[in-house]
C-alpha cells in the first residue's frame, strides 16, 4: 500500500497546505484518512474525488472533519454528473449511543466507527482502536500483505496504545509538542518524548511525525524523538509518500 500525507498540520493549515489527511491506495482502490482543512485541494493533486472508494474519519475535531462537508457537496456533483456511481461510504467514529454528526448526502453515505470494530476492504484490514483525547476517537492500525501501518489520530500517552502500535512497520504519529511540553496529557496530545516512547516501546521500524505545531522549530521535533527511538523518523509534509 501506498500512503501519501495530504496534510500535516495540527489545529489550522500552513497557508497553501492542510491539516490532517492521509491518501492510502492499495489495489487500484482509494481511501482518504481524515478530511481535515485544505485535504479536498490537497487530494485533487493526485486524483479526482470521483476516484475515493471510502474515506474514514478518527474523530469530529475541525482540523480532522472541516473539509468533510465540501467532499459530501463533491460526491453529489459528481454523482449528478455520472462520475460516481456508488454512493462514498464515510466512517466516522462516534460513541454508540451518540448520534452522528454528518447527515448522509447524495452520492455519499455516513456510517459508525468504533474503537473495538474492524472494517475489511479487499485485502486491506483496518481495526479500530480508543484513543485518549477531548472528542471520542480511534487510532486505526492497516494490514496489508503482511505490512502493517498504525495511524495513531489524537492521543495523549498511554502504555494501552503500544500493543496497537507494536511491530507496525510505519507509525504515523501525532506529535503536537516539544519534549519539555511535559503536560501535553493535559491537551489530549503527545510530545515528542512521548512519541519516542512510544515508537521505541512498540519496536515501530519508522516513524512518521505529523499533526505539527504552528509554534517553535518543527525540525526539532525529530532530534527530541531521536534522543529516545533508534529507527528512522521522518518529519510528514504534504506529498510525503511511504509505501509500505
Ligand atoms: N496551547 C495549544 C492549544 C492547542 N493547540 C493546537 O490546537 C489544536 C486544537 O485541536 P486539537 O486537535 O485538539 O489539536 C490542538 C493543537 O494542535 C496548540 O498547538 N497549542
Amino acid at each position: 500500500m501506498r500512503i501519501t500525507v495530504l496534510g500535516p498540520w495540527g489545529a489550522y493549515p500552513k497557508a497553501g497546505d492542510a491539516t490532517a489527511g492521509y491518501l492510502i491506495e492499495y489495489d487500484n482502490r482509494s481511501m482518504l484518512v481524515d478530511c481535515g482543512s485544505g485535504v479536498l485541494a490537497q487530494l485533487q493533486k493526485y486524483k479526482p474525488v470521483y476516484a475515493l472508494n471510502s474515506v474514514l474519519i478518527s474523530h469530529r475535531h475541525y482540523d480532522h472533519v472541516a473539509d468533510l462537508g465540501c467532499l459530501q457537496y463533491a460526491c453529489l456533483i459528481d454523482a449528478d454528473l455520472d462520475h460516481r456511481r456508488e454512493a462514498l461510504p464515510i466512517y466516522i467514529a462516534e460513541e454508540p449511543e451518540r448520534e452522528l454528526q454528518f447527515k448522509p448526502m447524495k452520492g455519499s453515505g455516513i456510517e459508525r466507527i468504533y474503537a473495538g470494530g474492524r472494517l475489511t476492504e479487499g485485502e486491506l484490514e483496518v481495526s479500530f482502536f480508543k484513543t485518549f483525547h477531548e472528542a471520542y476517537c480511534v487510532g486505526m492500525s492497516f494490514s496489508y500483505k503482511g505490512k502493517k501501518a498504525v495511524y495513531t489520530a489524537d492521543t495523549y500517552y498511554d502504555d494501552s496504545l503500544i500493543m496497537h502500535c507494536a511491530d507496525a512497520d510505519v507509525l504515523i504519529a501525532e506529535t503536537s509538542f516539544y519534549a519539555d511540553m511535559k503536560d501535553a496529557r493535559n491537551y489530549g496530545h503527545m510530545n515528542a518524548a512521548e512519541v519516542g516512547r512510544l515508537a521505541k516501546e512498540a519496536g515501530v521500524r519508522k516513524v512518521v511525525l505529523t499533526h505539527l505545531p504552528h509554534f517553535g522549530s518543527v525540525p526539532q521535533l525529530a532530534s527530541e524523538v531521536a534522543d529516545v527511538y533508534d529507527g528512522e523518523i521522518v518529519t510528514a509534509y504534504s506529498g510525503l509518500n511511504l509505501d509500505v
